[in-house]
């Protein structure tokens, strides 16, 4: 603590009265004059004893300079932006009782002001400006550098300021959080003279914590306008127009992030049923007596559009209505555009394992001519869709693409379909001849789609022909050269073919020079990826004035369908919905009904039920399928993550990257 100096002349009085005063409180004095709030008391010791300012030494206001402030502003470059309407009309509020704003940063830099311009010298002089530094460590007591300390709203009133140049002032602020809990800025209303009494401050308190938390709030809506989120209050009238909780939510319930109230929620939940893993965040089934389907059809189920749920550990009811994300959920489709993948490629899936390595295996070969790609996978996986993709992104794009459905062409023209003919090769043939599927496709890609379909003569000349690359028309005499990719395509399992006589093996070897195993769409992560992918091809066919929405509860249908048929299903699926519902959004109910009925059968029960070791070898083996993620597995599993952990812990399995 500095030692009382004695006090410069040209202080007033008041000013004198003022250190002194400090000075009693740094003795251990407590006399009457003191301030009452605890709050300031503290931040009068942090001054003299942490930062060692000297209270008989006043100091002027701080101003950044521009570059530094520059710098300040951008850096909550998004949280101005939001805040800007909310900061002009508390201000309106405000000026006429001779207030001005401040916003500063979380360091405490003034990054946005409103003020008389009249005054602005006196404004500057005391600190009331744009770029004024209110750190506590510079400034003392203040209303913003201790809200930044004290992370809460406070009052600032004249001589509970610290520094005797402030004396005059009146400042009250509140501080606005990230959605993680982290004070990111503050609020500040002041004035340069108030000579009423501290109480008068406490309706400035309200409303600058009132703008604090709508600021908040927007900016919340700001930063997850691409989720899903409930809004929720304890006034059924109050939760549309003020919901005061906001909760983020992955579309199987999962939260995301919260506001402060709902994090209060969320910290409530806790202290009751402590989570096992620090980075475990609930599920809203969790937080309330709710199943996730009745919170995802609130818009499309219930008449004034919200539902009223318990929260578990509270017991209180919460009205909830739902926020449906205005565009799909960013986050996705981001990662696909800052994929280093090309663009045909990157589009074919987001964030599924097996999808992944199709896309890094197909990236490497789009150029490799020479290696014959065989692509399998179930009916309707998109097959054709991912041959066109590698041929799209290599350096064969220009060229044509020639598909061919061997199961489509009947036996008897299939060589003539392929190979071409010559004039008069034969009755019923075109009189000018035909230039085959196989020489149309010199110079690009040949895709043979369903190649365990072709009969096994031709597989002997096909197979002459990838080795030759030259083609013989039926009734020619020379042979044509053709510079052709091949990819051919199968749902059947060709190994087991050619185990039994039915597929040549030589031929089979040549074709599988590299092999891209597509994943079933019920067994795909990013199925909402392509749910939305889908949706949205569908959508831009139709073209619509107003684009189609697809609502949550639509969603979280088609995420629980099992879809035998794949995205070919999902394509009829979703083109059925659009045809024929009746407005712009679709819901559960415009799916076709079988859409609804056959959800995925999980296979969670034998697995997370019974501890046996084959069951712990199961859930092992799931999980590195799944490449240890946690969310995935309990995706596939149909359960909540918590479940996944808590079998993992009672089996005994930790993750590699955990163990040591
Ligand atoms: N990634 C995707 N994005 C959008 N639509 C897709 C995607 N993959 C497939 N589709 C659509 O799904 C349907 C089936 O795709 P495709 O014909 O490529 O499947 P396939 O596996 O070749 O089917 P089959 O085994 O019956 O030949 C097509 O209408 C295609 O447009």
């Amino acid at each position: 603590m500095p030692t009382q100096t004695p006090l410069p002349t040209r202080l007033q009085s008041v000013q004198r009265q003022h250190i002194e005063h400090i000075f009693k409180l740094g003795e251990g004095q407590d006399i009457p004059q003191l301030p009452a709030q605890a709050t300031i008391r503290r931040s009068w010791l942090r001054c003299l004893n942490e930062y060692h300012l000297d209270p008989t030494q006043p100091r002027p206001a701080r101003v950044v300079p521009q570059q530094t402030l520059i710098e300040h502003r951008e850096s909550v470059d998004e949280l101005l932006h939001v805040a800007r309407a909310g900061v002009d009309q508390l201000y309106q509020q405000i000026a006429q009782l001779g207030y001005v704003l401040l916003l500063t940063d979380h360091r405490g830099i003034t990054v946005e002001f409103r003020g008389d311009p009249n005054q602005d010298q006196q404004l500057r002089k005391a600190g009331l400006y744009l770029g004024a530094d209110w750190d506590e460590r510079f400034a003392g007591t203040c209303a913003v550098g201790t809200c930044l300390h004290d992370r809460q709203a406070i009052i600032c009133h004249r001589q509970e300021h610290f520094d005797a140049s402030h004396i005059s002032l009146t400042c009250t602020a509140a501080p606005i959080t990230d959605p993680q809990g982290n004070v990111m800025a503050v609020l500040d209303i002041s004035a340069l003279n108030s000579p009423t009494h501290h109480e008068s401050q406490n309706f400035s308190l309200s409303l600058v914590t009132l703008y604090a938390r709508m600021i908040e709030d927007a900016y919340f809506l700001q930063r997850y306008r691409g989720c899903l989120m409930v809004r929720l209050d304890t006034s059924r009238e109050f939760v549309h127009v003020n919901g005061r909780g906001l909760i983020a939510i992955e579309e199987n319930g999962q939260v995301i992030a919260a506001n402060a109230v709902g994090r209060e929620l969320i910290a409530q939940h806790q202290q009751r049923w402590p989570p096992w893993s620090a980075s475990h965040t609930p599920m809203l089934g969790e937080l309330f007596e709710c199943d996730i389907t009745d919170v995802l059809s609130i818009n499309s189920g219930t008449s004034d559009q919200l539902r009223a749920f318990r929260a578990r550990a509270s017991n209180v009811i919460y009205f909830i209505s739902l926020l449906e994300p205005r565009r799909p959920r960013s986050t996705q489709f981001d990662k696909v555009s800052a994929s280093s993948l090309p663009e045909s490629l990157a589009r074919l899936g987001a964030d599924d394992p097996a999808m992944r390595k199709v896309q890094k295996l197909a990236e490497r070969l789009r150029n490799e001519a020479s290696v014959n790609v065989l692509i399998s996978g179930e009916t309707g996986t998109g097959k054709e869709v991912v041959a066109r993709a590698l041929h799209a992104s290599g350096n064969r794009a220009k060229g044509p693409f020639i598909a061919v459905n061997c199961a489509a062409i009947p036996e008897a023209l299939i060589e003539s379909e392929l190979f071409g003919y010559e004039p008069g090769a034969f009755t019923g043939g075109r009189a000018k001849g035909m230039r085959g599927l196989i020489p149309q496709a010199h110079g690009g890609t040949l895709f043979l789609d369903e190649i365990g379909d072709m009969p096994l003569a031709l597989q002997t000349r096909l197979l002459r022909i990838l080795a030759e690359r030259e083609v013989m028309p039926l009734g020619a005499n020379t042979p044509v050269k053709v510079d052709i990719r091949v990819i051919t395509a199968t749902h059947r399992n060709i190994e087991e073919m050619v185990q039994q006589g039915e597929f040549r093996e030589d031929l089979y070897y040549r074709l599988n020079g590299a092999q891209l195993r597509l994943p079933a769409l019920r067994e795909r992560a990013d199925k909402l990826y392509v749910i939305r992918r889908v949706f949205e091809d569908a959508a831009t066919e139709r073209a619509a004035s107003v684009p189609p929405r697809l609502r949550a509860d639509a969603i979280s249908a088609l995420l629980a369908y099992a879809w035998p048929g794949n995205i070919r299903q999902l394509k009829n699926a979703l083109a059925f919905a659009l045809a024929t519902s009746e407005s712009d959004e679709i819901t559960v109910n415009d799916l076709p009904e079988q859409c609804l009925s056959q959800r995925i059968t999980h296979k969670a029960p034998p697995v997370l039920e019974n501890h046996t070791e084959a069951q712990a070898n199961s859930l092992v083996n799931l999980l590195k399928q799944h490449h240890w993620n946690i969310s995935a597995v309990a995706r596939e599993l149909g359960v909540s993550r918590p479940t996944v952990y808590r079998q993992m812990q009672r089996q005994g399995i930790v993750p590699p990257n955990w163990q040591n």
